[in-house]
């Protein structure tokens, strides 16, 4: 094992801390629940050992009475004799906790199961609250997304730990109860049980940490797994797979990955394999030789018969019990480890957030935005992706923002949105650092529609919504926002119109041509009506009448707004107020399109290039 993991390993008992931190987390997401659980996990607890008790009652009375001399012949006259009182109590005791046993088994498992949906709701719903704060640069990060991805996995489904606590201090309830009835008849008893099981529990915890340290080792590559998995059979993928005739190649990746790994978890499982039977073998030894202990002592008379039944039944019970328990109490710290996961992913931080005195953002924005020297580097990165950038964008203003792949114009953008605060300079608003500015006033303020929208796999009117999901049931807002975007020929055609379920990842969705989908995307800027508006090149598969109605509409909708777009198109980016040339994280030129057109440079290079290609 490497030096660096061996920290994961060293956590086993630590991982226990987290324990107490979990349970608030089961009662901050149903305290009745948990309260009613705990309530009936007690009581059905000592149930065992109760009714192990009157059953000793049961056969010690039994006994006595058919040591009797005289005995009555028929059940009716031991009745009448007065002689079956206390065996009748004791009977219908055995039945009623017998009665009642298993409908607090059913009443348990019923509210358990209760208690993991509310569990999984309310962790899932936390993440996702906590997602949505973090930065965007953390989700850039590949380390982030393994503890996302960690966080995540414990979300899904059922939460294990959960049934085992639970379950576990039911159990411990138990022995105890058991114990106490042992150590009644010899306090060795207990004594040698516990020795006989401490070895297999230390072994088995070993195990499971060591399973747990591979697994977390191995984070990157299982989720290069579940990629590889998930290109390999995906409704995404499956047209370029087939074209490329990717299959084999992606199986054989996913093979050879997870040989690896099943490699690793072989060696490890068959190590456990050899030294839990070992150590297993151990501990029934001695439960054996205790029990040859009993009977001896019956046979000498120092216990009943009654009593050997009391114990050799508690004997057998508190040895499953005790197994469980010490294996379930292991297998529970492999699991609470997995907790430090979801601690650790809700103690990450953002770092882009408002201050402690935010100022609103003004309405209207009266001079505009000042980037002053700005300079940002991604992380990991080597190079800067924007640095020394200057300019102005003036209240009211159409900026288009010009430049060749990888000039940092979404870099830009992402900036103004405040998605990435910069390195070096800093960008104004009216004046203020844009930091100062409350951050949720200042997103509610913008609009932009990047390059990558998301195409939600939801209703062609939600698709439009989302761009202010405050007005979701806003439908004259959703349909007035799809004419201006051209999104409403789009859905015209659609069957159900906007209630059509796009995509085709759930059953009826219809897909949309990657035009027709950008089109929904842009309406969401209309649907947001934001003092700043950008278009991060949200056009480029449309065809060319539609990107230049979709700019044209743009140019007469964002009158008196902000408005920043970024176009390959010359056509387009000729309709702003003014055109900044971006090259290499840089303002390389800025004017209206007549005056670039004028002066030598890459603008009219680049113009001309493309002109050419239409001649
Ligand atoms: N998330 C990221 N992590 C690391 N580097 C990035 C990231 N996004 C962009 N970059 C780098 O930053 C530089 C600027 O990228 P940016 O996306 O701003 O360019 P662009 O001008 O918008 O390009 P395009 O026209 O291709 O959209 C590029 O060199 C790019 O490789």
């Amino acid at each position: 094992m490497p030096p660096a993991q061996q920290p994961r390993y060293g956590q086993r008992w630590a991982a226990l801390k987290n324990l107490p931190a979990f349970l608030a987390m089961i009662w901050r997401a149903s305290p009745g629940l948990m309260l009613a659980t705990i309530a009936l996990r007690i009581i059905r607890a000592v149930l065992p050992v109760t009714m192990l008790w009157i059953g000793k009652l049961i056969i010690d009375e039994v006994v006595r009475l058919t040591a009797l001399e005289t005995r009555p012949e028929t059940l009716a006259d031991w009745w009448q004799a007065g002689l079956t009182g206390p065996l009748g109590w004791y009977l219908a005791a055995e039945l009623g906790l017998a009665l009642a046993s298993d409908l607090l088994g059913r009443l348990v498992s019923y509210l358990n199961a209760l208690m993991q949906e509310r569990l999984v709701i309310s962790l899932s719903v936390r993440v996702m609250d906590h997602a949505a704060e973090l930065d965007l640069e953390d989700f850039e990060d590949a380390e982030f997304q393994d503890k996302l991805d960690r966080a995540r996995r414990l979300t899904i489904g059922n939460v294990p730990l959960l049934t085992q606590v639970m379950g576990l201090m039911q159990d411990l309830v138990t022995v105890v109860s058991f114990a106490g009835g042992l150590i009644l008849f010899n306090p060795w008893l207990v004594l040698l049980l516990l020795i006989a099981l401490i070895p297999a529990f230390l072994g088995e915890t070993h195990f499971n940490a060591l399973l747990y340290e591979m697994n977390y080792r191995r984070t990157p590559e299982r989720r290069e797994r579940d990629y590889l998995r998930q290109v390999g059979a995906s409704a995404e993928s499956a047209k370029e797979v087939k074209v490329f005739g990717l299959n084999t190649f992606l199986r054989d990746r996913f093979v050879a990955l997870s040989q690896d790994f099943y490699a690793e978890n072989r060696m490890i499982l068959g190590r456990q394999l050899l030294w839990m039977a070992l150590l297993t073998a151990l501990a029934t030894l001695s439960y054996y030789g205790t029990y040859l202990w009993i009977i001896g002592a019956t046979l000498t008379g120092a216990l009943s018969i009654g009593d050997l039944t009391f114990l050799s039944g508690s004997f057998l019970r508190l040895r499953g019990l005790l197994e469980g328990v010490l294996t379930s109490f292991s297998s529970m710290a492999a699991q609470a480890l997995r907790l430090d996961d979801l601690f650790e992913f809700f103690s990450e931080r953002p770092e882009i957030a408002s201050p402690a005195d935010p100022l609103p953002v003004p309405v209207p924005i009266r001079q505009g935005f000042v980037f002053e020297n700005v300079g940002f580097r991604y992380q990991n990165a080597e190079r800067w992706a924007v640095r020394n950038l200057s300019f102005t964008l003036a209240a009211g203003e159409t900026l288009a923002l010009v430049g060749e792949n990888g000039a940092g114009k979404t870099t830009l953008v992402k900036l103004l949105a405040r998605l990435y605060d910069p390195d070096e300079g800093r960008i104004l608003l009216d004046g203020r650092d844009l930091r100062d500015y409350d951050l949720d006033d200042l997103r509610a303020a913008m609009g932009v529609i990047f390059q990558d929208f998301v195409r939600y796999a939801m209703s062609a009117g939600d698709n439009i919504a989302v761009g202010r999901i405050g007005a979701a049931s806003d439908r004259d807002r959703i349909e007035s926002a799809a004419r201006q975007s051209g999104a409403d020929q789009v859905i015209g055609r659609l069957p159900e119109r906007y209630d059509q379920m796009v995509g085709k990842r759930f059953a009826h969705g219809v897909d949309l041509s990657g035009g027709e989908w950008q089109k929904l995307a842009i309406a969401r800027a209309y649907m947001r009506d934001a003092q700043v508006l950008i278009l991060d090149e949200p056009t480029a598969a449309l065809d060319a009448r539609s990107e230049f109605e979709v700019f044209r509409q743009f140019k007469t909708l964002s009158a008196g707004r902000t408005a920043v777009l970024i176009s390959h198109r010359f056509s387009s980016v000729r309709m702003a107020d003014r055109i900044l040339v971006l090259a290499d994280g840089r303002v390389e030129a800025q004017g209206t399109h007549d005056e670039l057109l004028a002066q030598p440079g890459r603008y009219r290079d680049l113009f001309e290039l493309q002109a050419a290609g239409y001649r």
